[in-house]
């Protein structure tokens, strides 16, 4: 799916949290939503999801605004891993994981892919969790069957907000390289992280964001300096390259006390 995102603004409690951020994550392609606490990644994600209208700007999803896509459309296209979305469901892991499937169901029920939802748990690493109670899951366990509904979606558009929270790092790792690989079938997924190593592994484009504004935009090998890490995140970094892989290693210096995090220029 095409995205893209037209001076999109918003304001939360009287501040603009997202602020004329123009953007185009490529399509086929894994994006990687960067930048502190508070700069406005979750409120992004959720102006694309269509879930939240903008105050100025636009999103177009291959050419419409997201809200003209009918609800029925949005929810079989789009799917949105939020932070920390957990319920006490009476419900069994392959039953939730099975709720992504819904949209796709034809009138009678039937799925018209029967093996999406196991090919969904196997990339999310919770094969093992399938007849477990939801409600008993740990929160690593957790994060793995919400990440498993939503690749059970098959959606065109991926967003996913920390979706490596709580993931121990070899289902990190698993995760990420499946959604990366998803690329090749046209789903194009927007990541917010936290972790500049993953998102310099995996993702072919990396936006930064700080206090709403878009402040850098690009491949991870451009983006990814010590200069724009100090200025964004006040932290002193070695940029370094990886052996095998050619992109960016960040080796963590101390963070700057005095340093207030803030947008460049
Ligand atoms: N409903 C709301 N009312 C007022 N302010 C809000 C509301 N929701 C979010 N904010 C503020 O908007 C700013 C951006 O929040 P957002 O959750 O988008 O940031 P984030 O980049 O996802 O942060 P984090 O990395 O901590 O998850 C924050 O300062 C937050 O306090």
């Amino acid at each position: 799916m095409d995205v893209r995102i037209e001076r999109l603004g918003v304001r939360l409690g009287g501040r603009w949290v997202v602020d004329g951020v123009v953007a185009t994550p490529p399509s086929g392609a894994l994006t990687g939503l960067l930048g502190p606490n508070g700069a406005g990644k979750t409120t992004l994600l959720r102006l694309v999801a269509g879930l939240l209208a903008p105050e100025a700007g636009a999103v177009l999803l291959d050419e419409r605004a997201v809200h003209d896509v009918e609800r029925r459309e949005r929810a079989r296209r789009i799917a949105l891993l939020e932070q920390d979305s957990s319920s006490a469901l009476p419900l069994t892991v392959r039953e939730v994981v099975a709720l992504g499937r819904i949209p796709h169901r034809s009138a009678w029920g039937a799925d018209p892919d029967p093996g999406a939802v196991d090919v969904a748990l196997a990339s999310a690493s919770a094969t093992h969790l399938a007849d477990r109670p939801w409600a008993q899951l740990s929160g690593g366990e957790r994060q793995r069957v919400h990440v498993a509904r939503a690749l059970a979606q098959q959606p065109a558009l991926l967003l996913l907000d920390e979706p490596t929270n709580h993931l121990d790092i070899a289902a990190q790792l698993s995760m990420l390289d499946f959604v990366h690989r998803l690329g090749a079938d046209g789903t194009t997924t927007i990541a917010a992280l936290h972790d500049l190593n993953l998102a310099a592994t995996f993702c072919d484009h990396v936006l930064v964001l700080a206090q709403g504004r878009l402040v850098a935009a690009g491949p991870p090998t451009d983006v990814l300096t010590a200069d724009l890490i100090h200025e964004v995140w006040g932290v002193q970094a070695d940029v370094l390259t990886h052996p095998r892989t050619g992109r960016p290693l960040i080796a963590w210096g101390r963070a700057t006390p005095d340093r207030r995090p803030g947008p460049r220029g």
